[in-house]
């Protein structure tokens, strides 16, 4: 969570953006945005020089299972060339190993936790790899992203409804060529 110090260094910069456009940022309708948007990143960016996540349990099971699979888990970030919003589509699969799983609204949160920071797509993929590794220790991992840009959208290029898709496979999804396309089936399905 950002402290008063810097909420206050948003503000100012803020102010000093509307005025640069060529507004006035003491008319009526202007006069709380610094305040909200100074809330607004302090939501958008809460992950920035946040501890390691940690908010999460995991479950012993018998027997482990194949492959589990979240498929379509929203998520919303902020490019870091032009801070303007990436968002989309986020699948996860995993093979459990050490006979635990992970409480399954917390991949939702990971993802999050890895959105919610200046990003590009393709780290963001790989960081949510990396951080279910590390807590599940699994016998593989697959990660698949697609998402919109508004970079590439409302300025720039101005490619409307393009979609970017990125990847990332560990262990048994990078070695197994079936188990890989029985994921990419299943999240197109
Ligand atoms: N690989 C990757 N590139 C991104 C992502 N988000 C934005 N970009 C790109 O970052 C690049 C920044 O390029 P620059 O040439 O420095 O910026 P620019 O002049 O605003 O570029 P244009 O967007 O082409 O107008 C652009 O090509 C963006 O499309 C992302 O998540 N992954
Ligand atoms: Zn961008």
């Amino acid at each position: 969570m950002m402290d008063e110090t810097n909420q206050k260094k948003i503000e100012q910069a803020v102010k000093m953006i509307l005025e640069a456009v060529g507004e006035d940022p003491n008319r009526d309708g202007l006069q709380e945005t610094p305040a909200r948007v100074a809330r607004m990143y302090s939501q958008v960016f809460a992950s920035v020089n946040a501890p390691a996540f940690d908010n999460y349990k995991l479950f012993p099971v018998e027997e482990t299972t194949e492959m589990v699979l979240i498929k379509d888990i929203p998520f919303y970030s902020m490019c870091e060339h032009h801070l303007l919003p990436f968002f989309g589509q986020v699948h996860v699969a995993y093979i459990p190993d050490h006979k635990r799983v992970m409480g399954l609204s917390k991949i939702p949160r990971l993802i999050d936790y890895c959105a919610k920071r200046p990003n590009v797509q393709e780290r963001m993929t790989v960081n949510i790899a990396k951080e279910l590794n590390r807590i599940l220790d699994p016998k593989g991992i697959a990660v698949s992203v697609s998402a919109r840009h508004m970079c590439m959208e409302m300025r720039g290029v101005e490619k409307t409804g393009s979609q970017t898709e990125s990847s990332y496979y560990t262990g048994q999804f990078k070695t197994d060529n079936e188990l890989r396309r029985e994921f990419l089936q299943r999240i197109s399905g």
